[in-house]
């Protein structure tokens, strides 16, 4: 196991926090969510750590974000594609048969416009590859396009969990798992791990009020005031303020906390600032 992938199958309290405990200056510590990695064990050979994939970017749009879900409904999937050359970049696709299906019987839902393309797919199906990830989490999986395209591309010991809030489109995107034969590689829903939740034990501390420790506030409240997961927040050593919270949900609904962490779990796990950037995915 590679010492990143064994980091984040067993995280370890940061040296720093030892260090804090002993007295000595800590270094800015970093907010690190080692992803489902307590939901699946990972086999030695694995080469890659983590591809974290989220693409949740329908709530609010601007003006210019509604011009361009015109265009998609329109056959247009990028701005700047002109049909011809869309359909010529579609030719050029190696399509998974299944992919299709679902992609044609998406096309016919409410909502289709906020499916990937099929080039997209591919893109993300090749950085899977690339990554040699093993595990990855996608939030917003709407009816599984991008998710089954990634769950193809894993190896068979490969596990991506899908969060997904709509039920129905989940019961589309479980049809199309399975029919693809790689159900067993896709969990719906799934574990959160998310350490430091007392940040070293700022967040009790009234006279700290910066920018991380409130937000890590905010998002303890939100997750203690959300009875729709389950949580447990858990001491591993009161002396280094080491504490988790297991939050067990089918949504996530935390999407501020969950880009920061995202961000901070890229730079831990040197995943690229793309693959973690939400105007990206
Ligand atoms: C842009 S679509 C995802 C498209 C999908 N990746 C595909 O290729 O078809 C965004 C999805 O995120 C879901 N979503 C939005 N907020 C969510 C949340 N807080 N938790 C889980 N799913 C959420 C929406 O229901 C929607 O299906």
């Amino acid at each position: 196991m590679s010492p990143r992938l064994a980091a984040a199958a067993l995280p370890l309290p940061p040296p720093t926090a030892a260090a804090a405990a002993r007295g000595v200056a800590v270094p800015r510590p970093r907010t690190v969510l080692p992803w489902a990695s307590v939901a699946f064990s990972s086999p030695s050979s694995c080469r890659g750590a983590l591809a974290c994939l989220v693409r949740l970017r329908c709530s609010c749009h601007s003006a210019a974000a509604g011009a361009a879900v015109e265009e998609a409904r329109r056959g247009r999937k990028q701005l700047g594609m002109t049909p011809p050359l869309y359909d010529y970049l579609l030719s050029n696709v190696r399509e998974h048969p299944v992919l299709r299906e679902l992609r044609e019987e998406t096309a016919a839902m409410r909502g289709s416009q906020m499916q990937v393309s099929p080039a997209q797919a591919q893109l993300l199906a090749m950085l899977v590859q690339i990554q040699g990830a093993q595990r990855c989490i996608e939030v917003g999986v709407f009816t599984g396009y991008s998710s089954l395209a990634v769950a193809l591309a894993l190896p068979e010991s490969g596990r991506l969990v899908a969060c997904e809030r709509d039920e129905r489109c989940l019961e589309v995107a479980k049809k199309y798992y399975q029919r693809a034969g790689v159900a067993h590689k896709v969990r719906v829903g799934g574990l959160i791990v998310m350490d430091n939740v007392l940040w070293y034990g700022r967040v009790a501390d009234p006279l700290v009020d910066d920018q991380k420790t409130i937000s890590i506030r905010n998002f303890n409240k939100k997750v203690l005031e959300d009875m729709r997961v389950d949580i447990s927040m858990v001491s591993f050593s009161l002396q280094l303020y080491y504490f988790w919270y297991l939050v067990h949900c089918l949504c996530v609904h935390y999407l501020q906390a969950l880009r920061e962490s995202l961000k901070c779990l890229a730079y831990q796990y040197s995943i690229p600032a793309a693959f973690v950037n939400n105007d990206i995915f």
